[in-house]
């Protein structure tokens, strides 16, 4: 794909044996993100821990990246993103880190290598904020937060 947007990703040391983001299908929206951790890593119920991935990433400016929670850890287990989605702005230089929370009612088990969390990347449209006194009317005016009704 020539028009592909090019996304560098750099190995933090310690990881050469943890995959690089993955897509696991040919038009998957994610690339599946991996645990670079050196030891199993226990979640008791309601607990959350940064997880680090083990590289780092430099896109062009027009892209950020997201991290989303895996469906099948989410539906079987109870295993989420809690800032979902995660922002990895395109001036981040740092370590892709994934914050996982467990929602469910047993201890869940992070192991090395586990498949944890999906990146995806998005375009940022370039705004610039404009401040003003009055804003024009519309029909939903200022009506919000089931203001339609909620059936
Ligand atoms: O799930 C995440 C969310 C963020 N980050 C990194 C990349 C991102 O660019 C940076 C800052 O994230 P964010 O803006 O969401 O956090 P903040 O609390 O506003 O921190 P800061 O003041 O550093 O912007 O932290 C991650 O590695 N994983
Ligand atoms: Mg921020």
């Amino acid at each position: 794909m020539s028009d592909a947007f090019q996304v560098q990703i750099m190995r933090l040391p310690g990881n050469e044996d943890i995959p690089l983001p993955q897509k696991m299908s040919e038009l998957a929206s994610g690339f599946d993100l991996y645990a670079a951790i050196g030891e199993p890593l226990t979640l008791a119920p309601g607990d959350r821990a940064l997880v680090p991935t083990g590289f780092a990433l430099a896109m062009p400016g027009a892209l950020e990246a997201q991290i989303r929670p895996r469906s099948g850890l989410a539906f079987k287990h109870g295993i989420t993103t809690l800032n979902s989605p995660g922002t990895i702005d395109a001036d981040y230089r740092g370590e892709v880190k994934v914050l996982l929370i467990n929602h469910g009612r047993e201890p869940f088990v992070v192991q090395r290598k586990e498949r944890i969390a999906q990146m995806v990347f998005q375009l940022v449209p370039s705004i610039r904020l404009l401040e003003v006194s009055s804003l024009d009317d519309t029909e939903r005016g200022a009506g919000g937060f089931g203001h339609t009704g909620t059936k």
